[in-house]
Formats: C-alpha cells, structure tokens, sequence
C-alpha cells in the first residue's frame, strides 16, 4: 500500500475530477507552487475504491500554526480581479505573478507575504478556515460566504471599486404593476404555503436572513449562478435578489427595485481574520503598511494640489483673506511661503506662494475663490499619497481586536 501526502486542494480537485471522468493527482513539481504548509492528506491505494482521509488544516492543526508567511487572497478573475491589481500598483504594491495561470505571486515591497489568487467567495471561506490572513473581495461576498462569522474583521471598508448594491427586484408588469415596496410585497394575497414568493438569487445564505428579518414568510428559494434576471419572464420566478449597480440590467429585462428592498451596499473592502491579526506574526505589521498604503492612496485620488501666487503685505494678512474662502481652507490650512525678490540689492516679499489641497469636485469653485482674492498663476497638479500622522482606520482595528 503506498501512502502520499498532498495539500487538499489537490484531493478536492482529484475529487471533483472523479465525478465526471477520471482521476488524477497532480504534485506540486517546485517549492515556488508549493503552499508551505497543508494539511496532510494520507490516499491508501491499494483497495478497489481509494480510501482517503483527509485532515483539513484549521486554526488549531499543527499545520496552520507552523505557517510562517502572511497569506493575502485576491480575486483570481472576473471585475474584481483587474481592479485590485489597480489599486495595488497604485499604492506601489506590485504583484509579481510569473504565469498567469500560476495562482501564487509575491508583492516584493511586502516581505514574507504570498499572494494567493482565489474565487472571491472561496476568499472568505479560506480566511474563515485559517488558510489566508487577510483578503481583497466585495463586501456582498464577505457578508454572504462570512455568514456572520466573528473572525472576520473588515480593516478597509471603502476600497472606491466594485460598488453596487444587492436589491431585490420584480417585474415592473403584471400583478407587479403597483408594487414599489417590499410592504406592498409582502402584503400581496398571492403568497401562500402552497404557492409562495418565488425568489431566484445567488444568495441563498443573505436573501432567506434578509426575508425573516422583514418578516416575509412564504418564501422559496431557487438559485443559479449567473443571468438572474431573466428568472421572472422565463416563469422561473417572481423576484430575483442579485446584484445591481447602473440597473442597466434589471431596466433591460423590465425588472424594478423596491423601497425597502435593498439588503446592502458594497464595494471591495480588505478583511483579515482576527485570529491571524492577534495570533500570527507579522500578520499586524503587514496590515498596518497596506492599511496605510491605501488611506494614503484614496484619500489623494480626491485632491489636487493648487498652487498659486497673492499679491501681500504678510504672510498673516494673505492668510486671512484664503481663510474667508469655503474651499480654500486645505486639509490642516494652507501653507503660504514668501516669494523674496531683489530690490536694491536687498531681499523683499512682495507675493506669497500658496500651496492648499482642494477637493477635485471643488477645483472650479476653489480657483474662481482664488482667483477672487488676488490669486495669480495658479497650478494645479495631481496628488498621489496624502500620509496622516495616523490612519483613522488603523485606531478603529485596534479597537476592534481589543489592543
Ligand atoms: N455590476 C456590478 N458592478 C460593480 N460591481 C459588481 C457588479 N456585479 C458584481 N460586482 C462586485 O464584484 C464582485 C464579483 O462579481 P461576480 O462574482 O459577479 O464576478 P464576475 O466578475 O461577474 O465574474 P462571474 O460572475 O463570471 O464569476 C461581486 O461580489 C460584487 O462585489
Ligand atoms: O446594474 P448593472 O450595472 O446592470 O449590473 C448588474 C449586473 O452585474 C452583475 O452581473 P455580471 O455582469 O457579473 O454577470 P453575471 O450574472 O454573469 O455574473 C449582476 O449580477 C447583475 O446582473
Ligand atoms: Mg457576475
């Protein structure tokens, strides 16, 4: 009988394999596709039907305590995936992947930390068994795969990417016609034991929560993995509980949200798993680096930085008059440094230059204020990074883990 040792994510894809055709194990070929640690997995070969016990790596397996790299999941495909992948370069995090079909990768600027790309929703549930530390995915899969989950902790909650909403919708025709509530639908006669609201969704854990908490009770369920709203002209269903983001989707296929509907907002968040923040090394450090990358990062992405030149008899006289302006205020104030010319051979300040940060939304505004004031040559140049003596979040996590 021989006995092999191989991670489990081979035995479950030997497993899946040998549901429709045939088996086959495949073995990690070098230490670069090798996760450091697994859980061991012992295949006894010699009976008719291969025996194989499995023992998974969990929280308190030898195995998950002995890991000593930090392990971050990223989307491996679909919209999140290129975005991440954005947001990380952005922050001067480059991904190293040397295939993209090799589903491991470093970020050399982060020592000791593997990337590892996953399914989003199997993100969650590998940060949830202890297999990954901290994740990038929708807040909609953190809540929906998490399913409450105490471990999971949301470090970053606004990553700027991926919004949308996860709504129930019906059909804007038929017996639909004047609901726009889920009151009115829940109201609805048409909803029995026998026949009750049939709603298709990907989210089978969040759409039955969501329903008992607002006290809907003929309810079924159906679910599929994509293309929900076509359910209800198909007959397949009343209502669908998905995604929306422009609702370009549901308008095209006739569909409606409803006042109340709405179960959550997302967009991509970070999560970690507390007991990886409090338990692993270096699982902290790392989080607070990429944790301050990105504050730094997306709070400068709604900045610029506007220069100019004011004509003034001091520096406090000039500030005066920047101060009187709603958009000029800066982030702390503005900075204003004299500009000193020569005259008769003696240094003089006629002008002081002005440096503030202004919202981009507020540019205009902020110039036409300037402008106003006796503000000359004004530039106005992008911000990369805005570093705070200590990122909100940062307090907030700390909070959270009790430290
Ligand atoms: N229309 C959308 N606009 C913006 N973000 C979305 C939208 N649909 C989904 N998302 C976000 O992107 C995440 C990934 O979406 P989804 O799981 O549908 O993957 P995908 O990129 O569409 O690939 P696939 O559905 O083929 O697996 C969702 O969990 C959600 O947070
Ligand atoms: O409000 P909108 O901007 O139209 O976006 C909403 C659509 O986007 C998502 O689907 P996706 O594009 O991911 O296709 P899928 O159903 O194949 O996953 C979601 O499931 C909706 O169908
Ligand atoms: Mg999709």
């Amino acid at each position: 009988m021989a006995t092999v040792t191989v991670p489990p994510s081979l035995l479950l894809s030997a497993y899946a394999q040998n549901q429709q055709c045939s088996i086959s194990l495949a073995f990690p070929s070098s230490r670069a596709v090798l996760p450091r640690s697994h859980g061991a997995i012992t295949c006894c070969a010699a009976s008719p039907s291969s025996q194989v016990v499995a023992s998974p790596v969990s929280h308190n397996g030898r195995a998950a305590t002995e890991r000593t790299e930090i392990r971050l999941g990223l989307p491996s495909k679909g919209r999140m995936a290129d975005d991440t992948l954005g947001l990380l370069k952005d922050c001067q995090l480059s991904v190293r992947q040397s295939n993209p079909r090799q589903y491991v990768a470093e970020i050399p600027q982060l020592s000791n930390l593997e990337v590892w790309f996953q399914r989003p929703k199997d993100i969650v549930r590998k940060i949830s068994s202890g297999d990954l530390d901290l994740g990038i995915v929708g807040f909609d899969t953190v809540n929906e795969y998490g399913q409450d989950n105490e471990d999971l902790i949301i470090v970053h909650d606004a990553l700027d990417y991926g919004e949308c909403r996860l709504s129930i919708a019906i059909p804007k025709y038929g017996i639909f016609e004047n609901v726009n509530s889920l009151r009115q639908l829940a109201e609805m006669p048409q909803w029995t034991p026998e026949r009750p609201l049939r709603v298709a969704t990907g989210f089978t854990y969040l759409g039955p929560k969501f329903m008992r908490e607002n006290g809907l009770k003929h309810v079924s369920f159906s679910t599929a993995d994509g293309a929900l709203e076509a359910a209800p002209a198909m007959g397949i269903a009343d209502a669908i509980l998905d995604l929306v983001s422009s609702g370009t989707t549901l308008r095209e296929n006739n569909l409606k949200e409803i006042e109340g509907g709405t179960v959550l907002q997302s967009q991509a968040v970070l999560v970690a798993s507390r007991k990886s923040l409090t338990k692993r090394k270096g699982v902290l450090d790392i989080t607070h680096e990429i944790l301050e990358r990105f504050e730094a990062h997306l709070r400068a992405v709604g900045q610029f930085m506007v220069t100019a030149n004011m004509r003034g008899s001091s520096a406090d006289e000039v500030a005066r008059r920047l101060l009187s302006q709603p958009s000029l205020s800066g982030l702390q104030g503005p900075t204003i440094s004299p500009v000193y010319s020569k005259r008769g051979g003696e240094a003089a300040i006629d002008y002081y230059a002005i440096n503030v940060c202004v919202p981009k939304k507020a540019l205009y505004k902020s110039v036409q204020q300037l402008r106003a004031i006796g503000g000359s040559g004004v530039l106005v140049s992008p911000l990369t990074y805005i570093f705070d003596e200590e990122t909100p979040r940062w307090r907030q996590l700390l909070l959270k883990l009790g430290l």
